[in-house]
């Protein structure tokens, strides 16, 4: 996709960040077995505050009380996608945001039946890796389970599609990380090869999608944007102060730096806009 660099427009972050720890958005998670632990420390260790509320009798009731939704399909089970539904029904009518995580994505029939029927249930941000992402939007053979196949450029064409169609921001990640909301992307240039050894740091990354979400309802791109830089920036530090002794340790580094992150240390975030072409 052709597009101009236009940088200097970018907004600063300390609004968001200052706002996140004062507020301390509850955030509930409907997410699978694996990412349960580093998703809700991740969550606490920015400064929100995690959730994890699934079972269809309770699922909706939850958005009473809740900031945001985060719906993750990683594990699934027919009993979940009924709390997955309920949460987002209650979600959409309290006006309150939600983020769906495609984990696997075209693995399975009955994986890409739910997620198409998710998807068009008006998440706010759908964020997940190339082959996710391509999957969703049709394309056949893209994805083999929960890893990606395919460099996140490769599925641009078909995100920006989906964001059009579904008019949601589609975040994805890789190397670098493009957030498209229709015509208007942003390039996210941070993070560590290493990452995509620690199972479920895109889980967790799209949970504080929503935390972001739900501070600025009305800036979901940037907002989005915004988390995807600060867990990339938290993993280049994180990696110089021990972490780069191998996954656990990196995993353990990650938690504490963003802990410990402040919007100086947002100084190697490097983000640019580019603004696509309008479809014909
Ligand atoms: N090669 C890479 N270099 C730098 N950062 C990366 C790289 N690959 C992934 N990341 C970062 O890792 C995080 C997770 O992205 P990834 O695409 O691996 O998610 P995922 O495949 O959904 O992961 P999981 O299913 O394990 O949760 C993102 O913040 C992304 O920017
Ligand atoms: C490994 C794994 N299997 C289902 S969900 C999950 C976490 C990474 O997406
Ligand atoms: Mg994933």
């Amino acid at each position: 996709m052709a597009g101009s660099q236009l940088s200097s427009e970018l907004p600063p972050l300390d609004a968001l960040l200052k706002r996140l720890r004062e507020e301390k958005p509850l955030v509930q998670c409907i997410t699978n077995f694996v990412s349960m632990d580093i998703m809700a420390n991740t969550l606490l260790a920015i400064g929100a505050s995690p959730a994890m509320v699934h079972c269809a009798e309770e699922a909706a009731d939850f958005q009473k009380i809740a900031s945001a939704l985060l719906v993750n399909v990683g594990t699934l089970s027919p009993q979940w996608v009924a709390g997955m539904e309920a949460a987002i029904g209650a979600a959409n009518k309290l006006k309150k945001p939600w983020v769906l995580d495609p984990v696997a994505a075209g693995a399975t029939p009955f994986r890409t039946e739910t997620i198409v029927k998710l998807a068009k249930m008006r998440p706010c941000v759908i964020r997940g890796n190339a082959s996710e992402i391509m999957a969703l939007a049709g394309a056949a053979g893209a994805t083999r389970g929960v890893d990606s196949t395919a460099e996140s450029e490769e599925a641009l064409a078909l995100g920006k599609q989906l964001s059009l169609d579904l008019g949601a921001v589609v975040a994805i990640s890789g190397k670098d990380d493009y957030v498209i909301n229709g015509n208007s992307m942003l390039k996210v240039s941070n993070g560590h090869p290493m990452l995509q050894r620690i199972t479920a740091s895109g889980c967790a990354v799209t949970a504080l999608i929503a935390a972001f979400a739900s501070l600025a309802p009305n800036d979901l791109h940037m907002a989005t944007a915004y988390a995807l830089g600060i867990f990339g920036v938290a993993a280049e530090i994180a990696v110089k102060k021990g972490g780069e002794a191998g996954p656990a340790s990196l995993r353990t580094h990650l938690i504490d730096t963003l802990y410990t992150f402040t919007e100086a240390e947002m100084e190697s975030y490097n983000v640019s806009i580019c603004i696509t072409e309008p479809e014909q």
